[in-house]
């Protein structure tokens, strides 16, 4: 990893980033679990987030590690732009507009469904919408990089059924490779 975080610092050495630069570096990157392992820590009930590298305090770049069939909830983005990588496996993203605020209850509308395969490169903000990332897989494990730009405490998290939103508190199960204990939190969820 160490080389790839060179290069995405490398980008932010200046004020002003171009996100194309982002997302050509995260395409050239090609997969190699050597790179990441020490990062990739699985829970048997929830996908992980697992801190990389905080650039400076510029962005928070994650490893994701998703067992067969987990998921996220359907999330915002805190006005910040999210590059996901896939590095194992395959990962399922589903789309959603956003509740309309003038109507109460109403089912999410899907916008867009599509399985990003292993080395797969996606861009997602709160201008393109609301979005559920999930690992398809009933038998394999699912590993994906994310980087987050600038980095967010809180996100938004929302029910499919009927819009409504909740606050959702955004913690890591390893930093630089080191569980991170939240007894005695309430923190310690995905979202
Ligand atoms: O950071 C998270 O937990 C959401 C993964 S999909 S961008
Ligand atoms: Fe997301």
């Amino acid at each position: 990893m160490d080389n790839l975080i060179t290069q995405i610092r490398e980008i932010f050495k200046d004020d002003h980033i171009n996100t194309e630069d982002i997302k050509r570096v995260l395409e050239a990157y090609k997969s190699n679990p050597l790179d990441w392992q020490k990062y990739a820590h699985f829970d048997p009930h929830k996908y992980t987030r697992n801190l990389v590298d905080i650039g400076n305090g510029k962005y928070n770049m994650l490893i994701l590690c998703w067992g067969p069939g987990m998921g996220s909830s359907i999330h915002d983005h805190t006005n910040s732009h999210c590059f996901v990588k896939v590095l194992e496996g395959s990962l399922l993203e589903t789309r959603f507009s956003w509740p309309d605020p003038d109507k109460s209850d109403e089912p999410m509308q899907e916008t867009d469904r599509d399985e990003h395969p292993i080395n797969g490169v996606t861009y997602m903000s709160d201008e393109l919408g609301l979005h559920r990332m999930e690992n398809p897989s009933h038998s394999d494990n699912a590993v994906t990089l994310h980087l987050y730009i600038p980095p967010f405490e809180h996100c938004q998290i929302f029910d499919e059924r009927t819009g409504r939103k909740a606050q959702s508190a955004v913690t890591f199960f390893t930093k630089y490779g080191e569980k991170v204990d939240y007894r005695g939190s309430k923190l310690g969820r995905t979202f």
